[in-house]
Parts: structure tokens; sequence; C-alpha cells
């Protein structure tokens, strides 16, 4: 029986929308000695700007900094690191120190700057995130913080916390900010939509900005950018990029983006003109490494989001490369911070490679997803798909849950499935778009701001928008073809109930998906939500059977450090799992992380970049 999926939607998304676009103002092409982090968007003055000179540019005299607290451990320069004298900063370090910033919120940039961080004004429902358990383990965890004031991360960003209208951190960000102001290595593990992007955007952002960092080669066409964080779609770096645009603005950090199926000469423009934070998607970044445009050797901070994406067998081999054998730093050099929603324990411990003595941080179980998301699983035969999705989309018109506030993200498995699907739904009169890995960059640009702006307000899509995508108002995500693995479902659930706010996800099974019934049943009952009778008699038959599913045959399964397994025992490996495990617990969980089931099996999915 099917009940009306729109019924339980309530609060559904109206005000999440974040500052986006603006006008800017044009930038001035003129050239000029560099100008370190501090001094960039300074008014000009007739004083000359900082000489090209040798010596490293001092980072910590800028105004409203309170001094740097526990630094990065590489402390001040390093000699190794080519004081080749002539400018560093922005690599080509050329006039964008004297450039009028585009200002990335619009005309909210101008919001009472002197409101305090206590003050309410989001309607993020942050008692949603109260009672979560956190899990910290490695040695000497810094304590985390329980407000935004209370962490030194300079004025400049703190105005822009302001300007973003974020009141205080979630939970990831009170204890992943700390420890990475600290200078740790972390592997971070946090449900969908609960702030990672900030956590490790901040720590990043204020460490370029009081960093003592060497002069940065010169004399070429290649930069030399101090941060690099890669993410595993085009469309994902482009938002992490605009994200960090925002919180960077007007503290002279440069964020500059590279990702494929957009022209590299406009890219390496942008990189020519100064690049101090780089986010890209690995292979386009190959590319530039290639040419020669880009060098690794100065990178102090590495950030892989999607971690646990890119290292998976799709991308573990170019990420290698990237991190490994190209000239970055080694761990324990470098400072490196991995985050996700879902950490299997076979990509954690590839992952150890690139970490030296980190930290491993849990908020919530691994791998679960929020409650803050009405699960619903329905059973539908193939044939029957297209029917049934009209007669939700119908329901939800009947029930006034449709249109610009309420956008419907539909999941299917194939790319030619997501062509016939978008095709089906518009001659049937649903505004729909799709998005996929055959579709050109620009197609895919086009369908992803029709279906933000709500002029179509159904996007079909593959994995390609299954991660990361901070969509506002997408108030119901649906499952047509369910994936083959729970991490995936994990991800594409996620794309709603974000930032505090509840959706709906909606899935189809059938026989198809026998792999996925134990695995869905389990998160389901973790996340609270009712799990059909018909689907725990599945998950009971599939649970004898195997499946490929890298939780089938586990119980609750939980989030842990994997150096927490007696298996683990390799010598060295992981650089120091050692250090105790922490719990902190708001008051509702019983501490007890149940198995986690190895047995990595990538559900490969097409249109990555
Ligand atoms: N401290 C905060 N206060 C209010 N809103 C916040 C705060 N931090 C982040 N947000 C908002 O929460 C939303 C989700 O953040 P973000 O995209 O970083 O989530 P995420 O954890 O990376 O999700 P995913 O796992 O899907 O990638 C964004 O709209 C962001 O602006």
């Amino acid at each position: 029986m099917r009940n009306s999926w729109a019924d339980s939607v309530e609060n559904v998304a109206t005000d999440n929308g974040g500052p986006s676009g603006g006008s800017g103002a044009s930038a001035s092409t003129r050239r000029s000695s560099y100008v370190p982090p501090h001094l960039r968007n300074k008014p000009m003055t007739a004083e000359p700007l900082a000489p090209s000179h040798g010596g490293p540019p001092s980072g910590n005299d800028r105004s409203g900094f309170n001094g740097p607290t526990s630094g990065p451990r590489w402390g001040g320069s390093r000699p190794d690191y080519g004081r080749q004298g002539g400018y560093g900063g922005g690599g080509r370090g050329g006039g964008w120190g004297r450039e009028r910033e585009v200002n990335p919120f619009g005309n909210d940039a101008d919001v009472d700057l002197e409101q305090s961080f206590d003050q309410e004004n989001t309607g993020i429902n942050f008692d949603a995130y109260e009672d979560i358990p956190v899990e910290t383990s490695g040695e000497n965890v810094p304590p985390p913080v329980n407000t935004f004031a209370e962490i030194d991360l300079g004025e400049a960003v703190n105005l822009n916390i302001r300007r973003c209208k974020y009141v205080k951190p979630t939970p990831v960000q009170r204890y992943a900010i700390p420890i990475s102001l600290a200078g740790r290595d972390l592997m971070a593990c946090a449900q969908t939509g609960s702030g990672k992007t900030a956590a490790f955007c901040f720590p990043i952002i204020s460490g370029i900005m009081r960093g003592n960092f060497p002069q940065r080669p010169h004399g070429s066409r290649t930069v030399f950018p101090l941060a690099l964080i890669l993410s595993p779609t085009r469309e994902l770096s482009m938002q992490i990029h605009e994200e960090a645009k925002k919180f960077s603005y007007q503290t002279g950090v440069r964020v500059v983006v590279a990702y494929g199926g957009a022209p590299i000469n406009q890219q390496l423009r942008e990189l020519e003109r100064g690049v101090d934070i780089l986010v890209a998607t690995p292979g386009r970044l190959v590319d530039l490494l290639e040419r020669a445009k880009v060098s690794l050797q100065m990178i102090r901070y590495l950030a892989l989001d999607e971690a646990d994406r890119m290292l998976d067998m799709g991308f573990e081999p170019q990420i290698r490369r990237i991190v490994e054998q190209m000239d970055m730093p080694p761990p324990g050099e470098r400072q490196t911070m991995l985050f996700s929603a879902t950490f299997p324990k076979e990509i954690q411990r590839l992952a150890s490679d690139f970490l030296a003595n980190y930290i491993f941080l849990a908020v919530g179980r691994v791998g679960s997803s929020t409650d803050l998301i009405v699960q619903r699983v329905e059973f539908v035969h193939d044939v029957d798909k297209r029917s049934h999705l009209m007669d939700l989309l119908h329901a939800q018109m009947a029930n006034g849950v449709h249109g610009k506030h309420n956008l419907t993200l539909v999941f299917v498995e194939t790319k030619k499935g997501a062509d016939a699907l978008e095709h089906w739904l518009c001659i049937n009169g649903f505004p729909a778009t799709a998005i996929h890995g055959d579709r050109t960059q620009q197609e895919r640009e086009q369908a992803l701001r029709t279906f933000k702006r709500g002029d179509t307000p159904i996007l079909v899509a593959t994995d390609v928008a299954a991660r990361g995508l901070d969509i506002p108002h997408v108030s119901h995500v649906i499952n047509f073809d369910l994936p083959n693995d729970i991490d995936d479902y994990v991800h594409r659930i996620g794309r709603t109930g974000r930032a505090g706010k509840t959706g709906l996800a909606t899935a189809f099974f059938n026989d198809g998906n026998l792999s996925m019934a134990k695995p869905l049943a389990d998160l389901m009952q973790e996340a609270n939500q009712d799990v059909p009778e018909w689907l725990t008699r599945y998950a009971s038959r599939s649970s004898f059977g195997g499946g490929r599913n890298r939780r089938a045959g586990g119980g609750r399964f939980g989030g842990r450090d994997f150096r927490r397994d007696s298996s683990y025992n390799r010598s060295g490996g992981g650089g120091g799992g050692g250090g105790g495990i922490n719990y902190y617990d708001g008051g509702n969980s019983s501490g007890g992380y149940g198995n986690y089931s190895g047995g990595y099996g990538p559900g490969v999915t097409s249109a990555w970049d």
C-alpha cells in the first residue's frame, strides 16, 4: 500500500538559498609586483606594494588577527622550498593584488556585520544535530569548540562567516576546525549536508592568511598553489570554488578552479593571475601538471572532498599520481584532510597512505544517513516505474508540494535511461531536465541552473549528481533505479535534508535490487525509519545469499577508525593509529558501534571525472 508521500513533507526547504552570483566590478588587468595575501584588497596608496624580495612575506601581521594559536607543524619557512626570490603569492604574481575583488555575496554583503554570532537568524535547525554521537581517535586530539567566536580564524574570515549567516558551527565544524588549525592530518566522516565544506575551507584560508610561507618560485609560466582541494565532479568543484570564494572574500587569499569540459585557456588565464587555493577535478589537474602549468611543490594543504570516492577503483591511480608521483611534499610536510559522509574500511586503509599521525573523526555513524530525511521504499516492478513516478509527481502537485521551492531529483542508473526519462516526463507535461556524463559541460551546467532556479523543478540524474551538490529546496529525492551500493544511496538521498532541514527520499525496489535489501533495511532502521515488512523479509533472504554490498551480512553497521580493528596490525601503517579513542556523546548513543564489515565493492558508476 502506498501513502501519499507528500503528507510527510513538513517544513520543506524554503529559505535555504545561500547568496550566490553577484555583480562584480571589472577586474583591472594591470600587473604589479607580488602582493602578499594580507596586503591584498587594501585600499591603494601611493606607497609601493610589497617589494620583490627574496624573503618570505610575513603573514602574521594582518589587522584583526590575534596571532597564531598553534599553527601548522611545519611552522615557519622551510629552506628546501625554493626561495628563488622575486614574487611568490599567486605564482605569476600578476596584478590581482590591485584588482577590485568580485563580491561573491552580491547585495547581501552589507548585512549587519556588527551582529554577533549568537543571534538566531538562519532557520537552521541545530537541535537536529545536538544529540549526535561523535567519535575521535588518534593522539592528542584537540578539544572541540562550541562557537565560531572561540576559533581564531581571523577577522576577515569571521566577517564572511557572518555574511554567510552561519550562527554557530555544525558538529563536524566544532571538531574538525580546531583539529585542522592545530596542524593535524584528519580523516573526517560526517553526514551529508552537515557543513563539511566549510570545515576544511576555513582552516585552509586562515592558515594561508597567517602563514609564513617561503617565496614561491617564479620565472616560468608555472604556478605554485599553497592548497589543493580535489573533488570527483566538475559541478562539485565549481560549487566548492564558489563557497571558498565567499569564505575568502577580502582576505587576500585567491581561489581558482580547474575542471574538465571547459576551455583550458580560460582556466590558465585565471591561474596566471595568481592562485593560493586550487580547487580541481583530478583529470584536468593531471593535464595542467603534465603541461607544467601547475607545480604542487609548494602545497601545504591537501583536502580530498568525497575522499572515499576519490580513492575507490575509478580514481585511485589518478589520485596516487597527483599526490605521490608528482612534486607534492609528502605526508608530514603537508597537512592532509579527507572528508566524506561514507568511509568504508578498505578505503580508510588506502587513505592512510596519504596521512601522517592523523586524527579520525566520525560525527554520527560512518555512512549513516541523517534522520532529517524521511525514507520510503516502495516495491515497484520495472515496467510500472514510470506510471508510479507519475503518480508521485501528481500527488506532489495535488498537495501543493511543487514549484520553485520543492525541487525533485530523480536518480537513474544509466545515461540513456536519464535521457529517456527526461523526454518521457517532458512529453507528459512535467518540466524536467537531465544531467549525466554524456552531456556537454554547457548542457550539464544549464541543467543544474534551470533546476536550481525552479524553471525545471524535476532533474533526472545519474550518479554524477549524487555527491556533494548543495542545491537549496530539493525536497524530494527519488531513486527510480536503486544504486548497487548503499553508500551511493546515502549520498544520493543526502541531496535533500541538508543543513538541518527536512526532506523526503523514495526508493523503487524490486527483485533486481536483492543485494540492497539488507543494507537498505539496516540503514533505514538505524535512521529510525519505518522498514516495510516485505523489505525485512527480502533482507533476511538476501543476507543468506551474500550480495556484493559491503555491509551485507553485518548487523548494525557503525563508524569507527579502522585502526581500532584487531586485524589492523601493520607496523607503521596509518602513521600512528595509536592514541586513545574518545566518545563524545550528546546523550542518546549507546556507544555501541557495531560491526562494519569490510569488503569494498564499489558500484562502478559512469559520468565521473
Ligand atoms: N555553520 C553553519 N551554519 C549554517 N549553515 C551552514 C553552516 N555550515 C554549513 N552550512 C550550510 O549547510 C549546507 C551544507 O553544507 P555542505 O555542502 O558543506 O555539506 P556537506 O557536509 O559537505 O554535504 P555532502 O556530504 O553532501 O557533501 C550548505 O548550504 C552550507 O552553506
